[in-house]
């Protein structure tokens, strides 16, 4: 097997490379995370042309640092690249690498504690923990005394070959005792299954809170890293479903502990069983060896949990079948691919692409799997405990040929022997195995709760706004004074040196070519992230000293990316104003201000209507079938006697119907409500996917309902909003090209009279 070290280029992730992450282990992000700052380091660096030189130095010999702790393996079509597992002494002995993996968990200690300390502040968890610890100790109890009595059973088989009498008293007790402890075996696994569901149940709730708590306080640009995106992603796995982090933690530790205990408890039986048999201590010897030496012996096969690996294909041919398989399977092409009738094609394509990676599409994990399951040093750790084991067997019977009478009276006795190793063997498996995997599970508790230490990228600040909410009717001033912007992982600048001013209560509108920074001004007035270069001021206030909460309350936004919530219609429009989400005459009122009202009232379940339901009704029966085994089915009847007739599990809207709702959310928040404290409405494209007499209702009814309020538009057309806008900004290329109103900058004969006229001529 090829093992070279890890070339410079692998390092850099290129496009088409898959990073494999253990989602559970430190080691993975920390190296992973490392890859991918070789790879991005200039991407990061804020005027990095300044440090460039010393910047490609470092990255140079991080890279071949990188490049020494990395091995290289060819499998199939892929490209395995393998952390070179070392103790922090640089010894790489397997014995050695486990026991330094379990001393790190020790630093995962203190989480663990938190975790336990928090999970007893449960409301009833206390009381269903103690039980289910008591439980679980019985259990674990449990197969030692079963054991014991099995030996009394042994024991009166020898007497009855040896002395041919059978000892009455003793079988009663060893049948009572075994049948008891096969009843209690029963009992104990119902009580543990029936303790488990409230157990996980409670806890789950509790970290779900937690989880969902840090989430929803993230900003744009910190939820949208992807470290912290893939920190979340790792904490939540099990709370879709499944059970929580902590409950498997729980789960594992007192796994481990009910292991160890009944390995402890069958070692003093089996201790007892082979010390009072003739050559006891040697089966149990060879026995026991055998099992250890190939527990300390056998290497992982597969790829590591522990150890960060990276997986890539260059393989044009396979990226390309890949490619051809998502574009099939994914509805939203679907319309394409008929239409532009590219069946035969596609078809070819992929035949043309399979023919070039056949018999090479196996999974790199499988491949590395198979082959090293295969191996010499797979095969030799087999081998060598098993003819280990085989010649102390020899051993044995020579030894015993030589002096007959040293063997033992019967088989009974070799048979009690070995049925009271193999318990114990199956029990030290156990513990070895839940052992392993106690580590990865502390780990994961650590990340848990290392969540909360996620710092948002957007400081809050302290300054309350506005001293007096009264003065929102009015409006707000907003400055921008020599604004730049780069979003974040992007070297192009948004937004170059911009600087204007928007009194309190007027008109603006920004115009201007595709992607020359419109919706980004408004970002920054919401403070979805904050300028690289300059400042904006709010009424005077530099933005970052105002509270983020006080501030996004004061301005009202209509994106022009908006989206709606996988919840209600009704609670998608009252979202837009909280306070009074139980209001349904003022939801409506806002729908039909919004123009939503009519085609609302039209929909079977009106306001109640989903328009994707987050949780779907499970059918066995297929949507198409009209018997199911044999008995007729009728749907309609079902869906009527569960109470679901009407009911849909999607609702598909136009442009302009979606478009209609986020402005009856916009309305329900900034203009209805006396309550809103809101001075500044933000509106980016609102009616682009509006019909004309839909934009003309619109910009009517907030122009009758704003006030005196700041209004600030994003558009790309010209007229209505333009004409009586107090300023206009028009922007091309990042930049502010002129400002004025209407008048001023049709008599400059700028840009902006340029397309004015443009505008204007299509309509004569
Ligand atoms: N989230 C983002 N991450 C990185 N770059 C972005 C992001 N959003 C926008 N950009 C880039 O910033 C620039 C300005 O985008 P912006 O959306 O502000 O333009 P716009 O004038 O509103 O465009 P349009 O008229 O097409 O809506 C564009 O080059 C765009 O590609």
């Amino acid at each position: 097997m090829p093992c070279n070290p890890l070339p410079p280029e692998a390092a850099q992730l290129s496009t088409g490379c898959i990073i494999h992450q253990s989602k559970i282990d430190g080691y993975v992000q920390f190296h992973a995370s490392r890859l991918l700052h070789v790879g991005c380091a200039s991407a990061t660096q804020w005027r990095w042309s300044e440090k460039r030189a010393a910047d490609d130095d470092d990255c140079a010999q991080r890279k071949s640092d990188l490049a020494k702790e990395f091995s290289h393996t060819k499998a199939g079509i892929w490209d395995v690249y393998e952390q070179i597992p070392t103790t922090k002494f640089g010894i790489n002995i397997p014995v050695l690498l486990k026991l330094s993996r379990n001393l790190e968990i020790i630093q995962d200690l203190p989480f663990v504690w938190r975790m336990l300390k928090d999970v007893l502040k449960i409301k009833s968890c206390r009381y269903y923990l103690c039980l289910f610890i008591f439980v679980k100790t019985l259990a674990s109890l449990q197969p030692a005394v079963a054991l014991w009595f099995t030996s009394h059973y042994l024991t009166i088989i020898q007497l009855a070959m040896d002395e041919r009498r059978l000892d009455e008293k003793l079988l009663i007790f060893a049948s009572i005792g075994r049948m008891c402890c096969a009843i209690a075996e029963t009992f104990l696994d119902s009580w543990e299954e029936k303790l488990q569901i409230p157990l996980d149940l409670l806890i789950k709730e509790h970290f779900d809170k937690e989880i969902f708590s840090v989430s929803v306080d993230l900003d744009v640009p910190t939820y949208n890293d992807k470290i912290v995106k893939r920190r979340l992603d790792g904490v939540s796995a099990g709370s879709d479903g499944g059970s929580s982090i902590a409950w498997e933690s729980i789960s594992v530790i007192l796994s481990l502990f009910s292991s160890v205990t009944r390995l402890v408890t069958e070692l003093g039986v089996l201790a007892k069983v082979a010390g009072s048999q003739q050559d006891g201590v040697y089966f149990t010897t060879v026995h026991l060896g055998q099992e250890l030496s190939r527990l300390i012996l056998a290497p992982d096969w597969s790829l590591s949990r522990t150890y960060a690996w990276v997986a890539i294909t260059s393989n044009e041919h396979y990226v390309k079948l890949a490619g051809l398989e998502r574009l099939v399977s994914r509805s939203r092409h679907k319309e394409e691919v008929v239409a532009g009738n590219l069946a035969e094609s596609l078809k070819a394509a992929y035949n043309q692409a399979y023919g070039h990676v056949s018999g090479k599409c196996a999974s790199h994990y499988d491949i590395l799997s198979h082959s090293r399951s295969n191996g010499l040093r797979s095969m030799a750790s087999t081998l060598l405990p098993k003819s280990a084991g085989e010649v102390a067997e020899v051993a044995y019977l020579l030894k015993s040929a030589a002096r007959p009478e040293t063997i033992p009276a019967c088989l009974a006795t070799i048979n009690l022997i070995q049925t009271t190793n193999q318990s114990f063997t199956s029990a030290l498996l156990m513990t070895s195995y839940q052992a392993k995997s106690i580590g990865e599970q502390f780990h994961k508790i650590r990340q848990l709760y290392e969540i909360h230490e996620i710092q948002n990228k957007v400081p809050d600040g302290i300054i309350s706004f506005p001293e007096d909410s009264r003065s929102l009717v009015s409006g707000i001033t907003v400055e921008f004074r020599n604004v730049s912007f780069r979003y974040p992982d992007s070297d192009d600048f948004a937004l170059r040196d911009v600087s204007f001013k928007v009194e309190k209560g007027q008109l603006c509108v920004i115009v201007g070519t595709n992607g020359s920074g419109k919706s980004t001004v408004l970002k920054l007035m919401l403070r979805l992230y904050d300028p690289t270069e300059g400042m904006i001021l709010i009424n005077g206030h530099d933005i970052k000293t105002l509270k983020l909460s006080d501030l996004r309350e004061s301005m009202a936004v209509l994106f022009q990316e908006y989206t709606h919530f996988p919840l209600t219609i009704k609670d998608n429009i009252a979202l837009g104003d909280s306070r009074n989400a139980h209001d349904e005459d003022r939801i409506r009122e806002a729908a039909r201000l919004g123009g939503a009202e009519e085609f609302i009232d039209k929909m079977a379940r009106g306001f109640d209507t989903y328009l994707e339901r987050p949780v779907r009704d499970v059918w066995s029966i297929p949507s198409n079938a009209k018997t199911k085994s044999g008995v007729k089915i009728d749907r309609d009847l079902i869906r009527e006697v569960i109470g679901r007739a009407g009911h849909k599990d999607s609702i598909k809207l136009s442009g302009g119907q979606m478009q209609r709702l986020a402005v009856s959310r916009m309305f329900m928040r900034a203009v209805l409500s006396e309550e809103a404290r809101v001075g500044l409405l933000l509106f980016d494209e609102p009616s682009a996917a509006l019909d004309p007499t839909a934009e003309h209702d619109l910009f009517t009814r907030i122009r009758k309902l704003r006030g005196e309020k700041t209004m600030i538009f994003s558009s790309h057309r010209f007229g209505r909003l333009t004409r009586p806008a107090d300023l206009i900004l028009y922007m091309n290329d990042s930049t502010i090209l002129e400002c004025g109103t209407h008048n001023e900058l049709m008599a400059k004969g700028g840009k902006y009279s340029e397309l004015w006229n443009l505008q204007a001529q299509a309509f004569l």
